[in-house]
């Protein structure tokens, strides 16, 4: 038996979805880079669902079903206000959207079609409970869903309970598209071995989003953002960057299991966080992430990943730091419906064998002659 320590380098399934082939990421055979310059979100959502790009006609019917599916069950905001003060929004997002299975008439309905409604109102009502959440917790009323909007315009506006303005719900739409996928990273894996039993499709959704929660995945733009807070300032930046590697402390937001030459989406991220830092007039931000950078890069030869200049591009939207995983959570949707979808279109149970290590020929002791 041959092992690989965090499966590294394992193919574990063929998947038509989205490829990382020498560090070029597409999704269904596309370049994520002329979607980041191009598509809308949702006809990237299309894209992972359907395998192309929608037509005109196709992409105004998904528009539709997207937005008349948002409203969230009045039972699960109920359940939502009863949570404890102070929970984290992650958490708060797995518990919900458990709970949304429970109203769900057609939760346990396996065809083809009712997977794909559901996908559709998870892919909806997931920004709907964290804005829900985010108001709930301030003592503010959730404020509902337009369904003109589109997904980016509709969670700003469901968050803020005000107009978002153009420039925002597009940094925010190209932050969704840059997010959607990325093939068998550990939560779309979690979604696909949970699926792989033939359970429902929330069960699967409900074990990515607690898999994304980590920091070492999805949770690491969180903790970028407190990094920069902890920093506070350009001058120290290198301080703290060369005490934190010479102690041997992770710097969060650098180094990727897949990507060794930098990751795509961040070059796109770097962008967006100094165009928006400069406008609100905190360019600091961006200044302090270049230097550290530079500092990672330098000593350690690791790359930025996805989530680095995320942190300063969703502090400049100003979003609350814990916002920023629900916020991955809501563009991975995408991906993970995606995945568990075609887990099921040609399903076989996903169970690996463990390199037993432990001691063997034991016997029973009785209790009291341990
Ligand atoms: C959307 C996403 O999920 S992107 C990833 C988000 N996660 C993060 O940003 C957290 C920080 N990064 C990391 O922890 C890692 O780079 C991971 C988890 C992303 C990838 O991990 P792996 O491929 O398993 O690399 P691994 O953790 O084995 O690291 C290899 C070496 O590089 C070091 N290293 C890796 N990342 C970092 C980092 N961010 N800071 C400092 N050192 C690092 C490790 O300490 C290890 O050093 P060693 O060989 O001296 O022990
Ligand atoms: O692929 C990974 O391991 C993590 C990642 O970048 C993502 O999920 O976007």
């Amino acid at each position: 038996m041959t092992t690989t320590r965090g499966l590294e380098g394992v193919v574990a399934a063929q998947s038509a979805i989205c490829s990382i082939v020498d560090g070029v990421l597409c999704y269904g055979g596309i370049n994520v880079d002329e979607l980041a310059e191009n598509a809308t979100f949702e006809e990237v959502i299309y894209l992972l669902w359907h395998g192309v790009l929608p037509k005109r006609e196709q992409l105004d019917e998904l528009k539709k079903d997207l937005g008349i599916n948002a409203v969230v069950p009045k039972e699960v905001i109920d359940a939502i206000r009863s949570y404890p003060a102070g929970v984290h929004p992650m958490s708060v997002l797995r518990t919900a959207v458990s709970t949304l299975a429970l109203y769900d008439v057609e939760a346990q309905d396996m065809s083809k079609e009712a997977n794909y409604r559901k996908s559709i109102r998870l892919m909806v009502q997931t920004p709907t409970i964290i804005a829900a959440y985010a108001r709930i917790r301030k003592g503010l009323e959730p404020v509902q869903p337009n369904p003109e909007y589109c997904v980016a315009k509709n969670f700003l506006y469901m968050l803020n309970g005000t107009e978002p303005t153009d420039t925002a719900v597009k940094a925010f739409d190209t932050a969704l598209i840059l997010h959607a996928d990325h093939e068998f990273n550990a939560s779309t894996f979690a979604a696909r071995v949970t699926v792989a039993t033939l359970t429902d499709i929330y069960s699967g959704v409900v074990s990515a989003i607690g898999t994304l929660k980590g920091p070492l995945h999805g949770g690491a733009n969180e903790q970028v953002a407190a990094m920069l807070g902890e920093i506070g300032s350009v001058e120290n930046v290198e301080p703290f960057i060369h005490n934190a590697l010479e102690n041997k402390v992770k710097i969060m937001g650098f180094g990727h299991r897949v990507y060794k030459d930098g990751d795509p989406r961040a070059k796109w991220l770097r962008q967006m966080s100094k165009e928006l830092t400069t406008q609100i007039g905190r360019s600091e931000l961006y200044e302090m992430s270049v230097k550290i950078e530079e500092l990672v890069t330098g000593e350690k030869g690791l790359k930025p990943n996805v989530d680095f200049y995320s942190a300063s591009v969703y502090i400049a939207l100003g979003l609350e730091t814990d916002l920023y995983t629900p916020i991955f959570a809501i563009s991975r949707m995408s991906g993970w419906t995606a995945h568990i979808m075609e887990q099921f279109e040609n399903n076989r149970l996903i169970r690996p064998r463990a390199d037993y290590i432990g001691p063997v020929n034991q016997h029973y002791v009785p209790i009291d002659q341990r």
